[in-house]
C-alpha cells in the first residue's frame, strides 16, 4: 500500500499584504516543528504580491514551509496584460500553484480547457499543479455530483501524461461549503474522493491514482479536520479562512492531535 504524505495547505486567496504575509509565514515557522514536518508536508498559497517576500523569508531562514501561487498564465510569456507566468513562479521557487479554483472558474470564466492550458503550463515550468475540483449546490441536489467532479479531473487532465500525472494534487473543494461554515460530511467528501481516485487509475493506472494526493478543501477548521483526514481517500486539506490566522492553521496542521 502506498502512504502519501499529506499536504496541508493554506489558500489566503485576495487576503495579507506581503508584511502581513512574513509576519504569518514567521509565526508558523516559530510554532511549527520538526515533527510536524515529517508528519506532514505544510504549504501556503499567497497572493502573488507576497510570493518575493515569502521567498525571501523560507530561503533566507531555510524554512521548510512550501508556498506557491493561487493562479497561473497558459501562455509563457508576451502581451498578456495582468499575467503571471510559469516561469516567473519558477524563478521564485514556488512548488505549488492552484488551478481552476471554484472562484477562477466563477468568476473569470475559467472553463475546463483554460485548466487544463495552465496545468499543463505549470508542468512546463516544473511547477506542481493543485487542480481544484467541485460542484455546485444544485448539482449535488441533483446527485451529479460525482459525474460533475470527474469531468471536471478528466477535463484538467487531457493530454497530461502518466509521469506528470502522479506528482499533481488534486483538491476536491464542493462549492456549497467554501466560505459558507456547512462542511461537507466526511462520508460525503470520501465518497468523491475515492470516486477521483478509480477516474486517475482508469485514465492512467492504479499506481498513479495511488500517488496521487486528493485534498479536501471547504470550511476545514481544527474542529473538523481529523474525522476529515481519517477517510482513506483524503490526503490533506485545501484550506481558506483558517488558515488566515497563524495558529488556526497550526492546529490543523496537527490534526492528529485534535
Ligand atoms: O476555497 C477554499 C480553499 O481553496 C476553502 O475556503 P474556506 O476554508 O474558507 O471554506
Amino acid at each position: 500500500m502506498t502512504t502519501r504524505t499529506p499536504l496541508m495547505a493554506g489558500n489566503w486567496k485576495m487576503n495579507l499584504n506581503h508584511l502581513e504575509a512574513i509576519a504569518h509565514v514567521q509565526k508558523l515557522a516559530f510554532a511549527l516543528a520538526d515533527k510536524d514536518y515529517d508528519a506532514c508536508e505544510v504549504a501556503v498559497l499567497p497572493p502573488f504580491t507576497d510570493l518575493r517576500s515569502v521567498q525571501t523569508l523560507v530561503d533566507g531562514d531555510k524554512l521548510k514551509i512550501k508556498y506557491g501561487a493561487q493562479d497561473i498564465s497558459a501562455h509563457d510569456s508576451g502581451a498578456y496584460t495582468g499575467e503571471i507566468s510559469g516561469a516567473m513562479l519558477a524563478k521564485l521557487k514556488c512548488t505549488y500553484v492552484a488551478i481552476g479554483h471554484s472562484e477562477r472558474r466563477q468568476y473569470h470564466a475559467e472553463t475546463d480547457e483554460i485548466v487544463n492550458a495552465k496545468v499543463r503550463a505549470a508542468h512546463k515550468h516544473g511547477l506542481t499543479p493543485i487542480l481544484c475540483v467541485g460542484e455546485e449546490l444544485e448539482v449535488r441536489e441533483a446527485g451529479e455530483h460525482v459525474a460533475h467532479t470527474l469531468s471536471q479531473v478528466e477535463g484538467g487532465l487531457k493530454d497530461v501524461p502518466a509521469e506528470q500525472a502522479e506528482s499533481i494534487v488534486i483538491a476536491y473543494e464542493p462549492v456549497w461549503a467554501i466560505g459558507t461554515g456547512k462542511v461537507c460530511g466526511a462520508d460525503d467528501a470520501q465518497e468523491v474522493c475515492a470516486a477521483i481516485r478509480g477516474k486517475l487509475a482508469e485514465l492512467y493506472s492504479q499506481e498513479v491514482a495511488d500517488a496521487v494526493r486528493i485534498q479536501y478543501g471547504g470550511s476545514v477548521k481544527s474542529g473538523n479536520v481529523a474525522e476529515i483526514m481519517a477517510k482513506p481517500d483524503i490526503d490533506g486539506a485545501l484550506v481558506g479562512g483558517a488558515a488566515l490566522d497563524a495558529e488556526d492553521f497550526v492546529k490543523i496542521v496537527r490534526f492528529r492531535d485534535q
